[in-house]
């Protein structure tokens, strides 16, 4: 596949929505059993049986449709795989919201997203719970969709962009499951008008559909939790940033795809209040 243009960066996000899309039914299918089996990983993070299985089910796919790409995987990275380094390289969280999808919230995603030269370039997130689609390439869209069925044809798509900072101020989104200190001291000491708590990337998300305006976020989080929401976001006009401003930058192999403290915000207004 050729990423030159912006189109082909279109094409490539329409390509990760469908394999997204169709893996959605491995999860529904694991939620719709009355137990679900997960054990702890380390960190304390949960894994079960979905995180595995969409993971399995998308990594060839993705090798067949980018060949030769790295793809750095959350569960190949627990079972200790070594990824080779490349400029260009792929990000996948086969379940992002673990905790969410074991308590049945609905607010878990599926992930993939491309990276070049430490910037997220394309991404898909699918909540398959929600029936709800975000992608970009140079441009973001949302759409309907269901899990394992393809991902809707264009006519569907609609273009995602981020909304003005409200004279009211901005309202934030806060993990559901990981809420820290330092975040709820940001919450504090910044004019936030209303915060509320999501789940996964969907945070990322309903920023680029401008539903809200930041995501403060000061604990834990790796590179595939965020690369196909973050560049999801970019290409809705947000962005991603460190505490000293600087875009959130990918592929820190040397840290274990570990990213440090950031700011996502809609509006770039919003971003200078911070
Ligand atoms: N203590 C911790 N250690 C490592 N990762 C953590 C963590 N707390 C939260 N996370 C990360 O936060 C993600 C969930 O995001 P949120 O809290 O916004 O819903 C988790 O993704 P997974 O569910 O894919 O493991 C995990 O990567
Ligand atoms: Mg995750």
């Amino acid at each position: 596949m050729r990423l030159e243009s912006d189109e082909d960066f279109d094409a490539l996000a329409a390509a990760f929505a469908d394999l997204a899309t169709r893996a959605g039914a491995i999860a529904m299918d694991v939620l719709a059993a009355p137990t679900i089996d997960a054990r702890a990983k380390k960190e304390s993070s949960p894994v079960c049986e979905a995180d595995e299985r969409i993971e399995a089910f998308l990594t060839p796919r993705l090798a067949e449709l980018l060949p030769g790409l790295p793809i750095v995987a959350e569960e190949a990275a627990a079972a200790g795989a070594d990824f080779a380094r490349a400029e260009t390289f792929l990000l996948v969280d086969p379940l992002d919201g673990t905790r969410e999808f074991l308590a049945r919230s609905g607010e878990f995603t599926i992930n993939i997203g491309l990276v070049v030269a430490g910037a997220p370039r394309a991404g898909a997130v699918f909540a398959p719970a929600l029936r709800q689609l975000w992608f970009a390439g140079a441009r973001a869209f949302a759409a309907h969709a269901q899990p394992g069925r393809p991902a809707p044809e264009r006519e569907a798509w609609s273009l995602l962009r981020v909304r003005a900072l409200p004279a009211e101020g901005p309202t934030a989104l806060v993990s559901r499951s990981h809420l820290d200190a330092e975040t709820k001291a940001f919450l504090a000491t910044h004019r936030v008008a209303k915060t509320r708590d999501v789940g996964s990337s969907i945070k990322f998300c309903r920023l680029a559909e401008g539903a809200a305006d930041l995501y403060p976020r000061f604990g834990p989080t790796m590179e595939w939790d965020t690369a196909a929401g973050d560049a999801v976001l970019r290409a809705a006009g947000g962005g991603v940033v460190d505490p000293s401003g600087r875009p959130l930058a990918y592929g820190k192999a040397e840290a274990s795809y570990r990213n440090g403290p950031f700011i996502a915000f809609g509006d770039p207004a919003a971003a200078r209040l911070c």
